[in-house]
């Protein structure tokens, strides 16, 4: 599991840290793992590390001094240093100094205008937790006209830290090197786009942090919590999953739900609905009624995708929500509860609800995503008592306790029509097998993309394809686990 922190609780385990810590210790180590990181990069892109050059983009605070001690690092392999100021009076002193000790060139970004020509790697040393808003104009134009890669610092500047959103001029990094912990921008789009490979490095915070405020599912948290039929399990003790969706003019979306439900385990899937038979056609192992009252009983219903918003689906929304069991609501059932709040009170009480809305059904539910999405979602989940998972690039699950998960991987293969069918699927399997709601949509969301990549092979798949390869991700979770 990678474990996420915001700003303020990263500085407040640092204020403790620092305070047993010799002045200077953590910079100069975080400092020195850039140095690394940058020769690495050197020797990978170039050939070789001594006789390089190394260009500086130093702002006015600890992340310029970082910068500073890297570059006085770089100095000692025979790198060529140039640090270009942008904060002249405010630029860390002791780094400046050890820059200059150890051979640097130090120039003044108001001179220059340019990233020396003679850069093979930037280091972004503008910004770095303090960050806000995007990269002032001086900073800007530098960044812009830089041809070489840049390392960035921390977080690549004009990022913003806590929500992730990018507001102006950025930097795009090759890679990042981070301390002490990952914070949401790494792992939040579109900021996280900006960070090349993050690396993290030990600057001793772990013991001071507590919980984190987000997290990141790994393979094998995945791997361990994926149902698997048991020698005592039969059909039925897998936990049955109901599906609630498609309809006449969207039998697609029956089809495409029911495939995730299907693949994802085994036991049982139950289908109720008018497409009942091209369901059927396709699955014949599924159990296809035409209407909910001859469904039989489930342990989880998923309803939403291709139901439409006539009467009838409003009824069958109301029905699944008051059937006592878990429900993920999807698509055109989000819609619905939008739009007819007094469905609401169909709800069996403390009946798990997972909701899975799209921005702009996010938007008719619970108003603008905005900037920061992780707090609109978890605003979205207490108020309506719900796990709520937001999809997009980044795919921000939170609950009501304020527990929140974050998936990002930079694909984007399962941004294709009737994908988010089967990830109801996924998730409506999951929450028929028991796992907690929470997990039931991180679980799915990462399944769901791996099944994607899987499919897609470096071409773009449909979201039929992306269904038939849930088994093949399965697998592979469980070679890797
Ligand atoms: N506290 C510590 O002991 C450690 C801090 N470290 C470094 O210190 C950084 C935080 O340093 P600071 O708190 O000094 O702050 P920063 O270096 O992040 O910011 C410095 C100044 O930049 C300006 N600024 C804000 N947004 C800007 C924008 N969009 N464009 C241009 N300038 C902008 C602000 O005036 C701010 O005061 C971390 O990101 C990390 O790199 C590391 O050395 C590890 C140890
Ligand atoms: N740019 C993107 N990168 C990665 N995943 C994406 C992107 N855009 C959409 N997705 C994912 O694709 C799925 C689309 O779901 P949805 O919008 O409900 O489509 P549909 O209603 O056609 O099924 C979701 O899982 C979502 O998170
Ligand atoms: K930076």
């Amino acid at each position: 599991m990678r474990e996420v922190w915001t700003t303020s609780r990263i500085r407040a385990a640092e204020d403790v840290v620092l305070a047993r810590t010799q002045s200077g210790a953590l910079m100069r180590r975080a400092a020195f793992a850039v140095s690394v990181r940058a020769a690495r990069m050197l020797r990978e892109r170039t050939g070789r590390v001594t006789g390089r050059h190394v260009v500086l983009l130093v702002g006015a605070g600890n992340n310029g001094g970082d910068a500073l001690w890297a570059g006085a690092f770089l100095r000692r392999r025979g790198v060529g240093v140039t640090a270009v100021l942008l904060a002249p009076d405010k630029a860390h002193p002791e780094g400046l100094s050890a820059l200059r000790r150890a051979g640097g060139r130090v120039v003044l970004a108001q001179d220059v205008g340019d990233v020396p020509a003679e850069a093979d790697l930037v280091i972004d040393g503008i910004v770095g937790l303090a960050a806000r808003g995007g990269l002032r104009p001086d900073a800007a134009a530098l960044v812009e006209r830089a041809t070489a890669p840049i390392l960035a610092v921390d977080l690549p500047s004009g990022v913003d830290p806590d929500t992730g959103a990018v507001t102006g001029p950025a930097v795009t990094a090759a890679a990042t090197v981070t301390f002490g912990a990952y914070k949401p921008l790494h792992v939040l789009h579109p900021a996280a786009s900006h960070c090349g490979d993050v690396h993290l490095i030990d600057i001793g915070l772990r013991p001071e942090l507590g919980e984190p405020d987000t997290r990141v599912l790994d393979p094998d948290d995945v791997a361990t919590r994926l149902p698997l039929p048991r020698p005592a399990d039969d059909k039925y003790t897998q936990g049955v999953v109901g599906i609630a969706a498609g309809g006449s003019t969207y039998p697609g979306a029956a089809v495409l739900t029911t495939s995730g439900a299907v693949l994802t385990k085994s036991g049982m899937v139950r289908y109720a609905g008018s497409a009942a038979d091209v369901v059927r056609a396709r699955w014949p192992e599924v159990i296809a009624t035409g209407s909910l009252s001859d469904a039989g009983r489930v342990q989880a219903w998923v309803t939403g995708p291709g139901l439409g918003t006539a009467s009838g689906a409003r009824e069958t929304v109301r029905e699944v929500l008051a059937a006592g069991v878990p429900v993920i609501a999807d698509a055109d059932a989000v819609n619905l509860l939008a739009a007819h709040p007094d469905l609401w009170d169909a709800r069996e009480p403390g009946t798990p609800l997972v909701l899975t809305p799209h921005e702009r059904e996010f938007a008719r539910l619970a108003g603008d995503v905005g900037h920061d999405r992780v707090a609109a979602v978890t605003a979205a989940a207490k108020r309506y008592n719900a796990v709520v998972l937001l999809k997009g690039h980044s795919t921000v699950i939170a609950d009501p306790k304020g527990h929140v998960f974050v998936h990002y991987t930079g694909r984007a293969w399962p941004a294709t029509a009737g994908s988010g069918d089967v990830l109801s699927g996924i998730i409506g399997a999951l929450l028929a097998a028991g796992i907690a709601p929470l997990y039931a949509a991180a679980c799915a969301a990462w399944l769901h993309d791996s099944a994607a990549t899987i499919a897609a092979s470096g071409a773009p798949v449909p979201a039929s394809l992306i269904a038939e390869a849930i088994p093949a991700a399965i697998r592979g979770l469980r070679v890797s686990a």
